[in-house]
């Protein structure tokens, strides 16, 4: 079988998108993983495919799958690109696109400029996914890891992040500490890992080891859980300006239970078809 695709990208966090609305496929893990690979397949961050929505108040359902074939909750930059998707296949044309994800549902608006907003809901502090006390005074919390402490603090988009603050994102050792944090045994579903230097109240470099891919070019939802950790710490204030390696995004959260809102680019780069095992 053909299945169609478009490769899209929001700050070079790259994607292959698939409309299961008017295919019919089923991806499995392992397929998903040699499409992921970037000498042997298309080569992508993630896949993210379209479905149909289950909730009638939802216009599609929106789900996300790692290089390495893991479905997970969430995915921000992933999120505009899913809003430019369906609109240019003509899926729908509405500017305001509610869609559900395993991790909540979120609300897409595609404005004149292209730019797409999303509300990534209220970020989650101590979801069982991220098991660490999270009331008032525990902001951060120690990690042993390699032999060092590190200290860290968390927070879920629907999908869990760890954030280490750092003097400097060109000197993090993201390379050495991305894995280790990520597969650690205090992490029950793995954890993406965000590494955050703080320029200014409104603005902070970022550099995110995703679970499942990889050092990305930029993390939608580690931008947003980087800036609700800063905010809730005192260190930053919305809005907050987020310059990724990629790109820079700017997030919105005014605290508390209100939704975090989160505005960037979505790019298409061009459209194949691949044939199917
Ligand atoms: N690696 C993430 C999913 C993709 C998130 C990222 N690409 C974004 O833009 O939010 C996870 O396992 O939760």
């Amino acid at each position: 079988m053909l299945l169609h695709f478009t490769k899209m990208h929001g700050l070079g966090n790259d994607f292959m998108v698939v409309d299961l609305v008017t295919q019919r496929a089923r991806i499995e893990a392992e397929e998903i993983r040699r499409l992921a690979d970037r000498r042997f397949g298309i080569g992508f961050d993630q896949l993210l495919v379209v479905e149909p929505p289950r909730d009638p108040d939802m216009d599609f359902r929106y789900r996300i799958y790692n290089a390495d074939g893991s479905e997970v909750e969430n995915c921000g930059n992933g999120a505009r690109c899913f809003a430019r998707f369906v609109r240019d296949k003509r899926l729908t044309h509405k500017r305001q696109i509610r869609v559900e994800t395993a991790g909540g549902p979120l609300v897409l608006d595609v404005h004149d400029d292209e730019q797409v907003s999303v509300d990534m809901g209220a970020p989650r502090f101590a979801p069982p996914s991220l098991p660490f006390e999270a009331d008032e005074d525990r902001l951060r919390h120690t990690l042993e890891v390699d032999g060092e402490t590190l200290e860290i603090a968390v927070a879920s988009m629907g999908n869990p992040h760890a954030v280490i603050k750092v003097d400097s994102v060109d000197q993090a050792p993201v390379e050495r500490l991305g894995p280790l944090v990520e597969h650690h045994p205090r992490f029950p579903k793995r954890v993406n890992v965000g590494f955050m230097q703080v320029v200014s109240s409104h603005e902070i470099r970022l550099r995110v080891f995703e679970r499942g891919s990889g050092e990305t070019l930029a993390c939608g939802t580690g931008a947003c859980a980087a800036v609700a950790c800063g905010i809730r710490q005192g260190l930053l204030e919305s809005p907050v300006t987020v310059h990724l390696p990629g790109g820079s995004l700017t997030i919105r959260w005014e605290g508390g239970e209100r939704p975090l809102i989160m505005t960037g680019p979505a790019e298409r780069v061009f459209d194949g078809r691949i044939p199917l095992r």
